[in-house]
């Protein structure tokens, strides 16, 4: 099954080229983990992909060139989860997870469908937040806000769900619940991607990786063809051994220190 297939993607901001000749598939049915150290160009390209900020090139998914989409038109085959999204509004939980509902409405329907209402309750559900779903979203900790922001995407029911470090703020139980949920999708078909900076997760939870260093895609396939040595060294400057105890042929990453004092970023 065809996924996400990413053509020549550049963007360029304030003057400077941030992502160049960016080429790769996400395929539909898998999870996709986007790596790279800080500053690599990862949140750009999740933004690009979806015409959020001006790129050249084409991001094609199910027929579309998801840039040159209508927004409400393409939300509602893809869902965005930001880095740190904040509503300024005093919204429940509940309202948050529904806002996922809204490229479904008609702009001449009085309110919901009665079946969004079940949509948006079995979002909370798999996400652990039912329990919240009337408090304020602005009362809740980092890492319930962020399991929100999960819910109200798979609210949208995307075909192509594309993640910026969702985990961040997640413990460790709730981030292995979450990649066990983002495993779920990718087994119906869906397409998803994440920007993901614990590797060893990656390793253990993506089927695919898609590397960046400077703007530049400069590894992708299998995390075990991925995650070697040579390109920790080079993309990340850190000296690390990996070890057959990740199972299913995943490989386990064991740091030994990096090569450079924090001076000197290596990207
Ligand atoms: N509006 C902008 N103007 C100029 N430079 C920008 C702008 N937005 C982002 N950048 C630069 O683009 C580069 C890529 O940023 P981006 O946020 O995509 O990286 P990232 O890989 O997501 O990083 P991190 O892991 O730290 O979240 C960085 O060097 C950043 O400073």
């Amino acid at each position: 099954m065809k996924g996400l297939a990413v053509d020549n993607l550049a963007v360029v901001r304030g003057g400077s080229p941030i992502l160049s000749g960016v080429c790769f598939e996400a395929p539909a049915g898998a999870v996709t983990g986007l790596i790279g150290p800080n500053g690599a160009g990862k949140s750009t390209l999740l933004m690009a992909l979806l015409g959020l900020v001006p790129a050249a090139g084409t991001a094609r998914f199910a027929g579309h060139d998801l840039g040159r989409m209508p927004r409400r038109e393409r939300a509602r085959i893809a869902a965005y989860v930001e880095q740190s999204a904040s509503t300024e509004e005093r919204l429940t939980v509940r309202d948050v997870a529904a806002l996922g509902r809204i490229p479904f409405q008609s702009a001449f329907a009085a309110g919901p469908a009665p079946q969004d209402d079940a949509i948006v309750a079995d979002a909370l559900a798999q996400t652990g937040m039912t329990d919240f779903a009337d408090r304020r979203f602005d009362t809740l900790s980092g890492g319930e806000q962020q399991r929100v922001q999960i819910a109200r995407a798979l609210a949208q029911q995307p075909r192509l769900l594309l993640l910026d470090e969702p985990s961040s703020h997640l413990d460790i139980r709730a981030q292995l619940q979450l990649l066990a949920l983002l495993r779920r999708r990718a087994a119906t078909g869906a397409t998803i991607m994440l920007a993901v900076h614990d590797l060893n997760l990656a390793a253990r939870s993506c089927d695919h990786l898609v590397a960046l260093q400077g703007g530049r895609v400069v590894a992708q396939g299998p995390p075990a063809r991925v995650l070697t040595p040579a390109l920790l060294l080079s993309v990340y400057g850190v000296h690390a051994r990996l070890l057959p105890e990740g199972g299913g042929g995943r490989p386990l990453i064991v740091y030994d220190g990096a090569a450079e004092p924090f001076a000197s970023n290596p990207d």
